[in-house]
């Protein structure tokens, strides 16, 4: 940055040149001292420099341009990296725009900066400086009328400059706004369009384009006045230097090329001032994107070591966990349970009860607020996150398949993975057939797919995957809950497929499929209230003989129908 910083300076100086030529071969022409050959070698040296010039300028700029884009992609892969290690809960209490905007937009915005601002402005600072020393060499009283209308300039400058810095964070955060908004109005499209609104009524992304509006002009109405009174005001050198310069060649305190290097050089100078007179939106612009840079990095992360430990044989044992997803709201209170290697353990309760926030805190997404949850021995906050995810596999209650090909998405279980071990896994969970059917079988975008695709046959893709990754502990929330009755045999079959042998922790709805679990944990707003084989909880646990009755009950009325 130094190395673009010193050409683009140079770069300037060499700009200068032509307007000390023009001012020498007028002042030639004007006393009739001027010869071809001067005037031929003068040109050359005009042209010379402006070619001298644009190369610095090309170079620096071509500089300025790769560390800024450098610097995007590490300022973004940062972000992405800090993404992985922040609780869920910071992801998911984000609405999606939000981080398109500061991933993509609010970055972006810094480019413009590094790229052209920053080499740009000591350039601009410079330039002027240099040809105010020449014209003050020349004659003191001509720079100072060079300089006259300077004053003014930054006066009219001060008064654009009151309160900018608020304007510009309202600005850019209505425009931020707006933009989440956009995307969150994207995402809800079905909704919208399935309760017949329309754009102008879906009220947020109206409310959010209003104020976009409203700050862009207020801010726009104020700066416009002063930025016009510092553009028209400041260029008006000629208005003090002509008669001046007029003056003093007159009583011969100056000679006549004097005389045109005084009127001529302070012209080359005004763009820079007024370029810098710009850098203080450059200034507060930068300001509030690199805070939405800071601020999200500097997000609590979930701590985990990165040395690797002796895991023993042991699985999850949770022991007296309690957890709020807000502060103060606590949703589990006081869980212990084991779960025993090789084993099926399934958590069953009402909806809302808390059997998927257990999941997920086994997944890892979340630390606990209070107790602790132990794998192979170890506080799992004690485990390397990579070391513990190799262990564990969660098939979510909600699918989703990366834009990527089928085979890609299966692959994400184990990158190292051969194709025919992608294939057989897919062909385990049920779902070669309708990935060879697609036009272009395992190569078919998911993306393109998506449409195509059940919601079962989406989830046996994600269970392909889990097979795949072969991990000890497999997770499964809710897993069958899309799946319709004629593929519920393909599906679990599937689950079969996947969990044999493993320790299976599965959180379902449907009573039937749990029967025959090893244990059954019964979960009643954030509390276990029972625990035991079907059998015994039958017994002992009169929710969950409400619930079996309920569930059987519900079947009888299914066949009926049928
Ligand atoms: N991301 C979240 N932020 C805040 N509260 C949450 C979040 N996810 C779940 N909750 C709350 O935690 C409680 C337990 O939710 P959880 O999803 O674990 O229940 P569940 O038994 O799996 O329900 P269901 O059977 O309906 O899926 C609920 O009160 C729910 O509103």
């Amino acid at each position: 940055m130094i190395v673009s910083l010193v050409m683009a300076c140079m770069g300037e100086a060499f700009g200068m040149v032509p307007y000390v030529v023009v001012a020498m071969l007028a002042a030639g022409l004007l006393q009739g001292t001027l010869t071809l050959e001067a005037a031929a070698e003068l040109s050359v040296v005009a042209a010379v420099a402006q070619v001298v010039k644009f190369f610095l300028t090309w170079r620096s700029s071509m500089m300025s341009h790769d560390i800024a884009f450098r610097a995007l992609r590490t300022i973004r892969d940062e972000m992405a990296e800090k993404m992985a290690r922040v609780p869920m809960g910071t992801i998911v209490d984000t609405p999606t725009g939000t981080f398109k905007n500061r991933f993509v937009d609010n970055v972006n915005q810094l480019e413009d900066a590094i790229a052209h601002f920053m080499p740009e402005l000591p350039s601009n600072v410079f330039a002027p400086v240099l040809a105010m020393v020449i014209v003050f060499a020349v004659d003191w009283r001509m720079g100072l009328a060079g300089i006259a209308t300077i004053p003014l300039g930054v006066l009219f400058y001060l008064g654009m400059m009151r309160g900018y810095e608020v304007k510009m964070a309202r600005y850019i955060e209505s425009e931020q706004k707006m933009n989440s908004t956009l995307v969150e109005y994207v995402n809800g499209i079905q909704v919208i369009k399935a309760f017949g609104r329309s754009a102008s009524s879906y009220s947020m992304f109206s409310k959010a384009v209003a104020a976009y509006h409203d700050s862009t002009l207020d801010w726009f109405r104020e700066s416009w006045v002063w930025m016009a009174l510092v553009k028209s005001v400041v260029p008006c050198t000629l208005l003090f230097t002509l008669p001046l310069g007029v003056w003093l060649m007159s009583v011969g305190e100056i000679t006549l090329p004097e005389f045109m290097v005084c009127i001529t050089i302070p012209l080359s100078f005004i763009g820079g001032v007024l370029k810098f007179a710009q850098a203080a939106s450059q200034i507060s612009r930068m300001d509030v994107c690199l805070n939405v840079v800071w601020d999200f990095l500097g997000l609590p992360e979930l701590v985990r070591p990165s040395k690797r430990v002796e895991l023993s044989r042991e699985s999850f044992s949770f022991e007296d966990v309690s957890f709020s997803y807000h502060e103060g709201l606590e949703v589990l209170h006081g869980v212990s349970f084991r779960t025993e290697p090789g084993t099926m353990t399934a958590i069953v309760g009402p909806s809302g009860s808390g059997k998927s926030t257990i999941a997920k805190l086994m997944a890892g997404f979340w630390d606990v607020s209070c107790g602790t949850i132990r794998y192979g021995g170890y506080n799992v906050q004690d485990i390397p996150f990579g070391q513990l995810m190799e262990h564990v596999s969660y098939v979510a209650q909600e699918t989703f398949l990366f834009d990527m090909t089928i085979a890609e998405n299966i692959r994400l279980g184990r990158p190292q993975a051969t194709d025919d071990e992608v294939k057989r896994a897919a062909r385990a969970a049920g779902a070669h057939e309708f990935i060879e059917s697609l036009p272009q079988g395992y190569n078919t975008l998911a993306g393109e797919a998506g449409a195509k695709l059940s919601g079962g046959e989406r989830q046996r893709i994600t269970i392909a995957r889990a097979i795949l990754k072969d991990a000890d502990v497999v997770i499964l929330d809710e897993a069958t809950a899309y799946a319709d009755p004629e593929i519920e045999a393909v599906m679990e079959r599937a689950i079969e497929e996947l969990v044999a042998g493993k320790t299976l922790v599965t959180i379902a709805h449907r009573l039937s499929t749990v029967m025959g679990a090893d244990q059954i944990i019964v979960m009643d707003a954030g509390r276990v209230v029972a625990c035991g084989s079907h059998d015994e909880l039958l017994m002992c646990c009169p929710l969950y003989a409400r619930m079996w009755a309920e569930h059987t009950a519900s079947i009888r009325d299914a066949g009926r129908e049928d």
